[in-house]
């Protein structure tokens, strides 16, 4: 049998409003293979992002279990939690999130060292080299194109060496060219080290390039 990266069973979110629940996932089973690349396209509102959170133990679901190599999230306490995430799960978001008093290198190296663990120099090397960003080891954020920034933020998010990579949007403030590099360093990253990819994103063209779409409805798996 193969082994699942990643496997949601049966995975509800709701939210209180007022008198009535919002259920932002209403019975979930998504899987995704070690090393697969899957795409998640749905309308607003129809719980993409907060699968990508339950998948990347940001938040609790609940009802339900997610297990990410073969650990079951669902019964972990919030700080063990935190601990999994940052070992295991790179995070890339829309809006790039570098620290802007950082430069590349240091924002790079930031989840290692409050991990307290050691930075492995050469791969942080190889990641900048991969996305182009050798010469911008020493810029300041702010010195740096929106394409520069993204690809930063996935060298940080890569460098942990992560077993999974959760991307939401992550090409939203970028052009169509850019956001086609983006996504195709990250699809060659992610095959490169044997990560599991997930991305959201409303871009036909992105969805594309992963090797399944998932299609998102009413807090549920429509296809895929
Ligand atoms: N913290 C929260 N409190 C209350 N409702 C929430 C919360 N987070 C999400 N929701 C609701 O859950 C539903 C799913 O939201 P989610 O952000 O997962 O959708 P999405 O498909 O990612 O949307 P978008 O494409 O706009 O980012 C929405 O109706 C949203 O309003």
């Amino acid at each position: 049998m193969k082994q699942w990266m990643v496997k949601t069973r049966n995975l509800k979110k709701y939210y209180k409003q007022g008198n009535y629940i919002i259920k932002a996932l209403d019975g979930v089973d998504f899987q995704a293979e070690d090393g697969e690349f899957v795409s998640i396209i749905g309308k607003s509102g129809s719980g993409k992002s907060t699968l990508l959170y339950m998948i990347g133990g940001l938040d609790i679901p609940t009802e339900g279990d997610v297990f990410v190599g073969g650990k079951n999230l669902a019964g972990i306490s919030r700080e063990k939690l935190a601990v999994f995430r940052r070992r295991n799960v790179g995070f890339i978001f829309q809006s790039y999130n570098l620290v802007p008093d950082l430069n590349v290198y240091e924002n790079i190296i930031l989840p290692i060292e409050l991990d307290g663990a050691a930075v492995d120099e050469e791969l942080v090397d190889e990641l900048l080299d991969s996305l182009q960003l050798l010469d911008k080891k020493e810029a300041m954020p702010n010195t740096l194109s929106g394409g520069q920034q993204q690809r930063a933020a996935i060298a940080r998010a890569l460098a942990i060496k992560p077993l999974l990579v959760l991307a939401d949007e992550p090409t939203g403030n970028l052009d169509t060219g850019t956001s086609h590099d983006v996504i195709g360093l990250l699809r060659t990253m992610a095959k490169r080290f044997q990560q599991t990819l997930v991305v959201i994103t409303h871009d036909q063209d992105i969805a594309q390039m992963a090797d399944r779409i998932v299609h998102m409805k009413d807090g549920k798996i429509v296809r895929g």
